[in-house]
């Protein structure tokens, strides 16, 4: 079976018609510096920032570099509060979590529309999800339906023993390979993981390690996710400097997106149709003879969904009323709504496990540390189960360490201002983007001593400080209006994770390998994979039960 693993990680990129618009544009610049007079009327109120070039901004210096890092230490010169512009943009860049409160906080509302794309609006069936739909009624419904229906605590709650069944296989599996003295590839381990605990919960299947998929589906999957997110890391010249549009049209590019979003719709549209296929088989066998009024036909159908509903996210979605309370929430929607949860879901939570153990390994006494934790608690006689984790303060302290040096998606997902504001001073036209760097803010020695460090320490004296939003020093779900409805859901991910590895086995790197020369290079995605995924000979610490 085509695994992630045999296909090469996507990387960011500049499309083609990119780098040829690039050349062009130079060519450009001399005359149209005219722009450099228009920009100059905004620059005088907006913060400080690097001298902008003539229509293409700064966006030559956001690579090729990690962009978080080099934001980062343009902050150093510039401030907290920095501006730059992407193409025609204005982009402010925030670096503290005192700046981040007057936006993000105070300022909320006003910031929290979100930037459109070319990609975005296309594969989102015009910002029907989540992550990309602009601020307003639409969005508040989906979000309340995020928030209040699909990741709640009693609905994350009934996926606990699927959730444990998954992380059971891994282990499994990993003790087999260990047995075989073959060295496991964690970035892959974690992802199909990550990947099966998901579609378990929206799709009600697994695509992976003997998916209930069947191979050919798992190998569609695969390619489908890989070209969705080759597309994404791709920057189109269009989304900064839109009288380029016609760009990503002439080039190609466009009739590529179309044709991922069609094999994607077809994909998802298949497990509406189970559903659909599903509701009527059970309206021909239970029906009761025809209902007296209106009224109570809508609760029966009403019952109906609702109990189609326990099964997966899907039937719960095609439970849910339309934005107008007027019939069902739209297929296009469910399915929108359906991917965001696959794509935000997956990579982000699978990736923080695996920098965690990297860490682990590099800090042999947190290591130990957190054994002991697991052993005393839990013992050796049995697994550590969802139900322990409030009694393991130590492994809490050391996942949002993990969370502080390594957050997945390091500049957040962009916000855009809905109408001209003044922040600290500074006054933005309405269209501003606003980057959040969480990277930075979360290594500020302002707020963090040794911020380098990884010493979980520091949450073992502060445990009031967490990652829901509250202390903005660490926040790498966001906060306010916009902040990651999955978090809860990430959070026991993570912290399962690492507690059944670090309880189930010790490691040793390949090659005898010293950890402390771990090679710890990020590269910069859709989420911030390390640059060399991890692998580890696995020897277990539990009796030979507990794997099997
Ligand atoms: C370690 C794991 C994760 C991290 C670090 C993370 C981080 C984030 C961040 C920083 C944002 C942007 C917040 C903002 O705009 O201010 C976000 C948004 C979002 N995340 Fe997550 N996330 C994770 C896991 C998940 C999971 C498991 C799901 C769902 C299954 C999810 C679904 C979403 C959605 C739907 C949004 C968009 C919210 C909106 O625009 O209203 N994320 N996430």
């Amino acid at each position: 079976m085509a695994t992630l693993a045999s296909i090469p990680v996507p990387r960011f990129s500049w499309s083609l018609e990119g780098f040829f618009l690039l050349g062009l544009v130079g060519l450009l610049t001399i005359a149209a510096s005219i722009f450099l007079f228009s920009r100059k009327s905004f620059d005088s109120q907006l913060p400080p920032g690097p001298t902008a070039w003539p229509i293409i901004g700064n966006l030559h210096q956001l690579g090729p570099k990690n962009p978080h890092h080099i934001l980062w230490e343009m902050s150093k010169k510039y401030g907290p509060v920095m501006r730059l512009w992407l193409g025609s943009h204005p982009l402010v860049v925030v670096s503290s979590a005192q700046a981040a409160a007057e936006f993000v906080k105070v300022q909320d509302k006003a910031w929290g529309g979100r930037p459109p794309s070319i990609a975005g609006e296309i594969f989102s069936y015009n910002y029907r999800n989540v992550v990309w739909a602009p601020y307003g009624n639409y969005w508040r419904h989906v979000r309340k339906i995020c928030s209040l229906e699909l990741l709640t605590p009693k609905r994350l709650e009934t996926f606990r023993a699927p959730r444990a069944e998954e992380l059971s296989q891994m282990i499994k599996t990993m003790f087999q390979d260990g047995e075989k003295g073959e060295a496991v590839n964690l970035q892959v381990k974690l992802g199909h993981l990550s990947s099966n605990n998901i579609t378990r919960m929206l799709l009600n299947k697994r695509f992976f390690d003997a998916g209930t998929a069947g191979e050919e589906d798992s190998h569609r999957f695969t390619e489908l996710i890989f070209e969705v997110f080759s597309i994404s890391l791709t920057l189109l010249i269009g989304d900064f400097i839109p009288w380029l549009k016609w760009v990503t049209t002439v080039s190609g590019f466009k009739a590529r997106i179309k044709k991922a979003k069609g094999g994607l719709d077809s994909f998802l549209q298949t497990f509406l149709e189970i559903k659909k296929s599903k509701l009527l088989q059970h309206q021909i066998h239970e029906k009761p003879q025809a209902s007296e009024t209106n009224e109570e036909e809508h609760a029966d159908e009403q019952q109906q969904f609702d109990q189609s509903a326990e099964e997966d996210f899907v039937g719960v979605l095609m439970a849910q009323p339309s934005e107008d309370g007027t019939g069902r929430l739209a297929e296009d929607s469910v399915k929108a709504v359906i991917q965001d949860l696959l794509l935000a879901g997956t990579d982000t939570s699978a990736l923080t496990v695996e920098w965690g153990l990297a860490e682990l390994l590099r800090n042999p006494i947190v290591m130990k540390k957190l054994q002991t934790e697991l052993d005393t608690v839990v013992g050796k006689d049995r697994i550590v189960m969802e139900t322990d984790l409030p009694n393991l303060p130590y492994l809490q302290a050391v996942t949002k360490e993990v969370f502080r040096l390594h957050p997945t998606t390091p500049l957040g997902i962009p916000h855009e201002s809905m109408e001209t504001t003044t922040v600290l001073g500074f006054k933005f036209p309405t269209k501003t983007r606003l980057f959040l760097n969480l990277y930075a803010i979360q290594r500020d020695p302002m707020m963090w001593e040794w911020p380098l460090e990884f010493d979980p320490e520091r949450f073992v004296k502060n445990p009031e400080i967490d990652v829901r939003g509250k202390h903005l020093q660490l926040m790498p779900f966001g906060t306010g209006r916009r902040m990651c409805p999955g978090m809860p859901l990430a959070v026991v991910f993570v912290q399962m994770g690492l507690a059944r590895l670090a309880h189930s086995f010790d490691f040793t790197l390949p090659g005898g390998e010293d950890p402390l020369k771990l090679d710890m290079t990020e590269t910069f995605g859709l989420s911030t994979p390390r640059v060399h995924p991890l692998h580890v000979h696995p020897k277990p610490r539990l009796p030979k039960h507990l794997y099997l």
